[in-house]
């Protein structure tokens, strides 16, 4: 295989860059800023909300009026993560333009996470498929802890692919492969890709690592060079699980843009705004900037 001509970054900050920040409730219209900021840095697949039981996730509280609030920009698709039917009917009310189930391929995981089993999980998705079709809403699949889980540890490609293939089958379009807390290293990335791609095509796949041992960029690497051409990533690495303690967040969008840039794959992203936007909210949250191209660049291009 050959690197892809193009890559469909999706940009994880507001929902899985969020969703655990410590501290107080982070307000919406900050949240609105940052949506805003990004889709003007060029990106075009924003996770923008996550609607999940506010007694679970306290900092997703506020979808719908984060939603309400986006000034929304053509050809950009505003997700959201959608664990039931009433997260899928929360979310359609508020008027999104894609949402997303998320299963695990740890059992363990499942149930600290969605509180189910896998099985479960794929049944309760069921409604929410059916639902979708019905308005015409596509749906993104999620598999965690890819590359290992915090409870279980190493988990089997071939369960990896059991659970991808049960949510491709069931409908999504696309899967996204969560390395959740950041584990994998490249062959053990090339390995599970091999073993999911034999059941759902690499053209349907999406690669969504974390960074918490620095091994993010080249797992990308190595899905790159199998054909994988859409990268999950957080700008300024924010992020981290509320269910994987320790984990950090995912890799700086910065960070792969720069990769891809360095490798002729187009984005259409600007690096030099999507810097600034990166140093921005980590300013605004009191955070030390995640993204080595960022604090590298950032201060020399004067872009941050
Ligand atoms: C899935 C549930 C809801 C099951 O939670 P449950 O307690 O089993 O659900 P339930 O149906 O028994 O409902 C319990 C309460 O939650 C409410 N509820 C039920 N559903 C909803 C909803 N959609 N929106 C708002 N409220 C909801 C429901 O109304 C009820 O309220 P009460 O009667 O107690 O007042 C819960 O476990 C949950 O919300 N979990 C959230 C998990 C989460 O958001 N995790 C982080 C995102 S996943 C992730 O980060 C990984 C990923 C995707 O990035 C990839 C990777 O890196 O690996």
């Amino acid at each position: 295989m050959s690197f892809p001509k193009q890559v469909r970054l999706a940009e994880m900050s507001p929902r899985d860059g969020l969703q655990n920040e410590p501290g107080p409730v982070i307000s919406t219209t900050l949240k609105t800023e940052l949506i805003e900021r990004l889709a003007d840095c060029g990106l075009i697949h924003i996770e923008a909300a996550s609607f999940v039981s506010p007694k679970w996730v306290p900092q997703m509280a506020d979808a719908a009026e984060v939603m309400a609030g986006i000034r929304r920009k053509p050809g950009v698709r505003y997700t959201a993560l959608t664990p039931n039917l009433k997260g899928f009917e929360n979310a359609l009310a508020a008027g999104v333009s894609e949402v997303a189930v998320f299963g695990a391929a740890s059992e363990t995981f499942s149930q600290k996470n969605i509180n189910c089993s896998i099985a479960e999980s794929l049944e309760r998705f069921m409604p929410v498929m059916e639902a979708a079709k019905q308005h015409k809403i596509p749906v993104r699949g999620y598999v965690s802890t890819v590359l290992g889980c915090p409870y279980e540890g190493d988990i089997a490609p071939a369960q990896v692919a059991n659970v991808a293939k049960a949510l491709a089958d069931m409908g999504c379009y696309e899967i996204s492969l969560g390395d959740t807390i950041g584990v994998g290293t490249p062959l053990k990335a090339k390995r599970m890709l091999e073993a999911v791609a034999a059941e759902v095509p690499v053209e349907k796949l999406a690669a969504h690592f974390h960074d918490t041992y620095g091994q993010a960029l080249a797992n990308l690497y190595a899905v790159l060079e199998e054909g994988m051409s859409v990268i999950d990533s957080s700008v300024a690495g924010l992020g981290g699980c509320p269910y994987a303690n320790g984990a950090s967040g995912n890799v700086a969008t910065e960070d792969v843009l720069y990769l891809l840039e360095g490798l002729g794959i187009e984005t259409g992203v600007d690096l030099k705004k999507l810097i600034a936007t990166g140093a921005w909210i980590s300013k605004k949250l009191g955070r030390t900037n995640g993204s080595k191209v960022g604090q590298a660049l950032g201060q020399r291009t004067g872009a941050a």
